[in-house]
């Protein structure tokens, strides 16, 4: 078949889809894999369509089946232009696309990110717009550095002018194609900047564009500024790729921001041949700009569209997928949709509630090796959800001690992020100064104006003198180091602080020298300040770090150990890590993400964390009913990942902020049908009242303890003598909870604390003594845990309450 160029106006391409269709519609095999709607929603190719169906009902496997077909029926693939939400989702549908016409086909495909596809339009086109074609694309870190710079080159208040918050203002007047000289026009704007008392931010959204424009490079905002500025400019270039993209498909419309609808709008502007699929019920970037109303007025962009609706889901069983429903009807703003799934029935959702977020991670990783033995699952069938990148670590601790892999996807693992590198940096400087990385890593970290070239020539002194970098800035003169008296008064302070901090070493535990590291070096400062959603990630990890760190030396002094050291924590942490790289990358995992990443994809079992008040719903949105609605989508979201099973946990005590708070189940799950909630038992809860539902949350965990101590019997055969542990009531009295003094006396209870009696404590949930013993003066219990397994606890420090007794 001999293809002609195409163009806009010829027709050409309609003439030559009605040419075809007859010919290969019979041999059409592709067509069969499809229901009705499916078929009718690929078979559209003349003109504007939009698929809107709730989550896994088909959408992406529309476009993909619609791309394939095109390219069956003869179109290049060249002139096919298919944008997707993330890199992987634009690699897993190509390699699809490929099964179904072939690897050659599919490769020539224009298919990726807004971003990618058009960072490689303006490399192009670069010229037209005044850039080269090798400029750089600055990340966010990049630059949110810049706005930083900027900001102090101004002489302007970093407090008044918070770098984070400037970067987002930055941000939104691009994704709102507002450059610089529109912004100052803006009266509106400005007006709102004045009354924020930030009337500088204009001229910093000037200066910012155009350093980077002096440096050649673009940041990820750009990439859709330019390409709309690029087509609105340059008739003869867009009419270019009007030509070129003869079809369009957008999966995750609901996604898009204003930018990015605009782009598809121009290029689509002359032939209308465009399909966008999406979901409003699953609508959860508006953060970023994503605006909602994009598929919304898809029709009045495209007055001619044709809506195909999918209601079939393939994806999840009826108990999941009527779940979902119950849940987001309780969204006001949303187009009607009737989804129902032919599959399997399949179990109902279990919900575990247990007494702290540590208990959880245990319990999640107990259910995972569990259900892989019972089920024959592979790891990968596995994907545990939670709301904020923070929540990884506690999974991240009770998959290792297991031995379960897994893979943080989305995110890197919590030690290997920057801002959990660089404390440990400083951890691994205080516990061995000769460490050059770690001295790299934090001799200007936080910023404290050492610069590369005075690193240079410490750097040069250590080889000249075959010293290490520490030894040199310890004593600068010795080593006739040519710097001026500012950066020899700067390296002092450094020097100094770092060795305040080896003297504290030697009194301090790990925890409470590892919050003085944070305070006194101004990372804790640092991190706090930053209110973007990245930066409040950071700070959270940051968090979570300390979280961990005295979770370690609680652990060990319950253990009976005295002086625990950061040198304690650091080897663990090594240890941890290498472990972690030992693992194919490839190997079957278990995956655990953010909701948000978890976008399109799908596992056989799903598990949906921290499902807790001021958690999911997060504490910031919730104030509001669109932020709230936002975050039931994004639970809507999570729910409907799942295939087989989904199993959602929360934690009713959570270690933040240095302190144990206790937590409330989300008001979401109270909005889920209980018809489709597991309780092993027939409870009251189908019929309940309110009141009725908040015994049953309350008498949850309970029953799941009485379970799975059955279960466990069964598979782990190791742990038989503990099938006569049961749950008693809930009436134990606290035991008060104790610092890490060693004079501490004891209470009377710890005191009679005695073999047989259950106790609940505070990480490790509920276990049954099995023996007192006395070690020294002190008195230490061993206790078989119901998730955690058997345990010393020191008494003097333990923190539990007794609840029954055997
Ligand atoms: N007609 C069909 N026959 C068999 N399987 C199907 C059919 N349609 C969809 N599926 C399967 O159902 C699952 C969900 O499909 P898909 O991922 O395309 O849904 P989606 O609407 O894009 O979901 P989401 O909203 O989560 O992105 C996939 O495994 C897909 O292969
Ligand atoms: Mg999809």
């Amino acid at each position: 078949m001999i293809i002609k160029p195409l163009s806009v106006e010829s027709g050409f391409f309609c003439t030559f889809v009605y040419m075809h269709k007859t010919e290969i519609n019979n041999e059409f095999s592709l067509l069969d894999q499809l229901n009705r709607a499916q078929r009718a929603a690929v078979e559209f190719c003349d003109g504007p369509s939009l698929v809107i169906a709730g989550a896994g009902s088909g959408k992406t496997r529309v476009l993909t089946h619609k791309i394939a077909y095109l390219l069956e029926l003869g179109l290049p693939p060249y002139y096919i232009l298919a944008l997707t939400f993330t890199n992987k989702a634009a690699r897993e549908m190509k390699s699809r696309i490929a099964e179904l016409v072939g690897e050659k086909k599919a490769r020539s495909l224009w298919m990726g990110t807004f971003h990618s596809i058009f960072a490689r339009i303006l490399r192009k086109e670069a010229d037209s717009i005044g850039f080269q074609s090798n400029f750089t694309i600055f990340d966010s870190s990049d630059s949110h550095n810049l706005v930083k710079l900027i900001i102090k080159d101004m002489n302007l208040d970093d407090k008044q002018y918070r770098p984070g918050h400037v970067h987002g203002q930055i941000s939104r007047a691009k994704n709102s194609l507002i450059t610089p000289t529109m912004y100052a026009a803006n009266t509106e704007i400005i007006q709102y900047d004045n009354r924020a008392r930030q009337p500088q931010i204009f001229e910093i959204y000037k200066r910012y564009q155009n350093r980077l424009r002096a440096a050649n490079s673009m940041d990820f905002d750009d990439l859709l500024m330019y390409t709309n500025i690029l087509f609105r400019d340059h008739k003869e270039i867009l009419d270019k790729y009007r030509n070129q993209f003869q079809y369009i498909l957008v999966d995750e419309y609901q996604d898009t921001n204003f930018a990015q609808h605009l782009i598809v709008k121009q290029l689509a502007d002359e032939h209308h041949r465009v399909c966008v699929v999406g979901d409003d019920a699953q609508s959860i970037y508006s953060f970023r700009g994503a605006n909602i109303d994009n598929i919304l007025n898809f029709k009045s962009t495209f007055p001619e569209t044709k809506v195909f609706k999918l209601e079939q889901n393939y994806r999840s069983t009826q108990n999941i997928v009527n779940a979902a429903n119950s849940l987001i009807k309780k969204n006001t703003e949303q187009i009607a949709k009737d989804v129902f799934s032919e599959n399997e029935v399949g179990e109902k959702m279990e919900v575990i509630s247990t007494f702290s977020d540590f208990e959880e991670g245990l319990v999640v990783a107990n259910k995972i090796a569990r259900m892989r033995l019972e089920n024959h699952s592979a790891y990968s069938d596995f994907a545990i959800l939670y709301r904020t990148n923070a929540q990884s670590r506690i999974f991240e601790d009770s998959l290792r001690k297991k031995n379960i892999p897994y893979r943080i996807y989305g995110g890197k693992s919590f030690y290997q992020r920057k801002e959990i590198k660089d404390v440990i940096a400083y951890f691994r400087l205080i516990v061995n100064p000769s460490d050059e990385e770690a001295f790299r890593r934090i001799i200007n970290y936080p910023a404290r104006g050492i610069g590369d070239v005075t690193v240079g020539k410490v750097s040069s002194a250590a080889t000249l003198h075959q010293k290490s970098l520490w030894e040199i800035i310890s004593t600068p003169i010795d080593y006739n180091l040519n710097v001026n008296s500012g950066t020899q008064k700067r390296l002092k302070a450094f020097y100094d602080l770092i060795c305040e901090f080896i003297d504290k070493n030697e009194s301090l535990n790990a925890f409470e020298l590892a919050q003085e590291v944070l305070k006194k070096s101004g990372i804790a400062h640092e991190a706090y300040q930053d209110l973007t959603p990245e930066g409040m990630s950071r700070s959270q990890n940051i968090q979570e770090l300390l979280n961990a760190i005295n979770e370690f030396v609680s652990t060990r002094q319950e253990q009976g150990e005295e002086e625990i050291g950061l040198v304690d924590f650091l080897s663990e942490v090594s240890l941890l890590t290498d472990q972690d790289t030992d693992k194919e990358e490839e190997a079957e995992k278990v995956t655990l993400m953010t909701v948000h990443s978890a976008k399109g994809l799908e596992f056989n079992n799903v598990f949906v964390v921290g499902m807790e008040e001021d958690l999911f719903p997060s504490s910031m949105t919730k104030s509001e009913i669109r932020g709230l609605e936002e975050e039931r989508r994004l639970f809507y979201v999570a729910i409907t990942r799942a295939r087989k099973t989904c199993t959602i946990t929360y934690a009713r005590s959570r270690f933040k902020n240095g302190q144990t708070t206790s937590a409330v189940e989300s008001r979401f799950l109270r909005e889920i049908d209980p018809a489709y909630i597991y309780m092993e038992s027939n409870s009251s809860f189908s019929t309940a009242t309110t009141d009725k539902a908040v015994d049953f949350w309350g008498t949850m965990r309970e029953q799941r303890l009485q379970r799975e101590s059955r279960t466990d019997k069964n598979i782990y055969s190791e742990r038989s003598d503990r099938s006569s542990f049961k749950a008693g009531p809930s009436t134990g009295r606290l035991v008060s909870v104790h610092n890490s003094s060693s004079s501490m006396p004891l209470s009377k209870e710890a005191k009679e604390l005695e073999e047989g009696d259950i106790i609940e404590h505070e990480r490790f949930g509920q276990g049954e003594v099995t023996s007192i013993e006395m070690s020294g003066n002190d008195r230490r219990a061993i206790v078989e845990f119901e998730s955690a397994g058997r345990k010393q606890l020191l008494l003097k420090f333990a923190k539990f309450k007794i609840i029954g007794k055997k």
